[in-house]
């Protein structure tokens, strides 16, 4: 087989014929290309052999918790949802709300899955923490997402030039494996590898760039140069996916017993790019540009540009967009250039445009610190109370002495492995059972942690006895469905959880707005709300 575009030829030994020269940096480890999949889109690769397993693939993903997904207008996001979407049992997110959709914007969105086995890459859980940005003193809490470094780890060696696939998981939806299974290649072997020419000439490093603590106040995280970046030069490649009613992201919310209706919209608003003449948001994909900042004036160093003007009538055609079986060309392909030369470790700054500028500014001035809902203060997020808490309080201890209101205990716990193993009969709800902890395989993964009481503290062993209980979107099978009591839980099998609906992403106040894109930026077509002169 050989690679052909209209520009190059490259034969079977790896020699290519270029008109240009190839705009991926020699030290380059990790490239966005299209896919070897037919109809898979963008495609990642490596550059370099990757022969031991456990290595980190690139830096980690942002995640971001979508709750419950407003059904109305569900519609326009429909690519999004039958494509991209992650289960919150493996991220972690499924105490965000009573449905929750995790989104992997990085990696997670940008390389295709494969299924049984085929897989080179595993993710292992996100990091969860506010960036500095604490409710009660910044502006920016609430605005960012908690979930990051989200890191993919080689699972299978690989040789350069081959691509990245992320494992095909049962939360995937249904549609998106039937139609990589009829993609697959009946011998990936061969043809899952691309000729490092070819990668470097038509590829888009995804390495010039790392994550880190942004420089500007009550912004959170940001993203800084890797390398010298040169003027002119293609920092990152930004896909973009079409939400096509903002009203997606709308959230309301019936409180009961009042009735009252709570209305806010999803964090992932943060992540898009919009135009204040336009109802269609762009959401990036693609591992980096979900933590690039505002800087503004002499502190932007990059600027936005299509690798390809969009002129063309399939641009205009935005239902087209949302269609699942429409290939996935043509691509929507923003690239973030350099406005200057970005030295190693400085911060990449984008300037958001004056729609953005002006709702930051009002948010700011506005701005005063609370608490969502009924949970007033004090509030401690769970990630420090585990940090801080050394010894666990039982049921009766918490009498006198609670924590905060917004925290509860969880237990890594599965109950399918101990209902095999011990053949307990559970079956009537009011029996007591008593089964003793044990560690399997997949202990440790998110979708077993679930709510748990600690009933007993063992002073002499440091274990503990607790109650398991369950909770929203759990499976059947992990379901207890008696009186479930776990002796010898170690106590790293327990963690501190955020009640649903506490966390920063649910304060009222939260700074919500779209990166704007500019006017020269965004086609004409898409300016449906634009007055128009009669
Ligand atoms: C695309 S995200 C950028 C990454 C984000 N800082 C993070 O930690 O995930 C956009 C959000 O970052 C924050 N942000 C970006 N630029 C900022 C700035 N100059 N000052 C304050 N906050 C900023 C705002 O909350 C904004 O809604």
């Amino acid at each position: 087989s050989s690679d052909e575009t209209e520009d190059a030829t490259c034969d079977n030994d790896g020699t290519c014929s270029f008109v240009s020269e190839p705009s991926v940096p020699p030290e380059c480890q990790l490239v966005m290309a299209e896919s070897t999949l037919p109809n898979g889109g963008w495609g990642v690769f490596t550059l370099i052999d990757r022969p031991e397993r456990g290595t980190p693939l690139l830096y980690g993903d942002v995640v971001v918790q979508v709750t419950d997904l407003n059904h109305t207008y569900a519609a326009a996001l429909r690519r999004l949802l039958d494509d991209y979407w992650w289960s919150a049992e493996e991220t972690g997110g499924f105490y965000e709300g009573q449905q929750v959709l995790s989104s992997i914007p990085g990696i997670g969105m940008l390389a295709n899955g494969l299924i049984v086995q085929e897989h080179n890459v595993l993710p292992f859980v996100p990091m969860v923490d506010e960036a500095g940005l604490t409710r009660t003193e910044s502006p920016g809490a609430g605005a960012i997402t908690h979930y990051h470094n989200y890191t993919w780890f080689v699972k299978k060696p690989m040789v350069a030039g081959d691509e990245i696939f992320v494992p095909y998981s049962p939360h995937w939806f249904s549609e998106r494996n039937a139609r990589i299974q009829q993609n697959a290649p009946a011998s990936r072997k061969t043809t899952t590898r691309r000729h490092l020419e070819f990668l470097r000439q038509y590829g888009f490093c995804l390495d010039n760039v790392k994550p880190g603590r942004s420089v500007l106040p009550d912004a959170g995280r940001g993203l800084f140069a890797a390398r010298n970046i040169r003027q002119g030069s293609v920092v990152l490649p930004v896909p973009v996916m079409a939400i096509t009613d903002p009203r997606a992201l709308d959230i309301t919310r019936v409180k009961k017993p009042s009735s009252q209706v709570d209305y806010s919209k999803q964090l992932l608003l943060n992540y898009c790019f919009g135009h204040n003449e336009s109802s269609v948001l762009l959401y990036p994909y693609g591992p980096g540009m979900h933590l690039v900042n505002h800087g503004g004036g002499q502190y932007t160093n990059v600027r936005l540009e299509w690798d390809t003007v969009p002129n063309d009538v399939s641009w205009t055609n935005l239902t087209q967009w949302q269609d699942p079986q429409a290939p996935r060309a043509p691509k929507f392909l923003l690239k973030l250039i350099a406005l200057r030369d970005i030295a190693v470790g400085q911060e990449i700054l984008l300037d958001y445009g004056p729609d953005w500028i002006e709702a930051w500014v009002r948010h700011v001035e506005t701005w005063t610190p609370s608490s969502p809902g009924k949970y007033e203060e004090p509030y401690t997020p769970s990630y420090v109370m585990d940090d801080v808490v050394k010894v666990l309080r039982t049921q009766e201890e918490l009498q006198t002495y609670p924590y905060p209101a917004n925290i509860f205990t969880s237990c890594f716990y599965r109950y399918e492995d101990i209902a095999r193993s011990t053949q307990v009969d559970d079956t009537d709800p009011s029996t007591l059972v008593t089964v003793q902890w044990q560690q399997t395989r997949h202990t440790f993964e998110f979708m077993n942690l679930r709510p748990c009481t600690v009933l007993e503290r063992n002073e002499s062993n440091g274990l503990f006895t607790v109650r398991i209980l369950n909770r929203f979107g759990l499976s059947a099978k992990e379901r207890v469905p008696s009186v479930h009591i776990v002796t010898h839980v170690p106590r790293k099998a327990i963690r501190f959880s955020d009640k649903l609906y506490t966390t920063d992403q649910h304060l009222k106040n939260a700074f919500r707005h779209p990166i704007g894109l500019s006017d020269d930026l965004f086609p004409d077509q898409w300016k449906d709300l634009k007055v128009k002169d009669f």
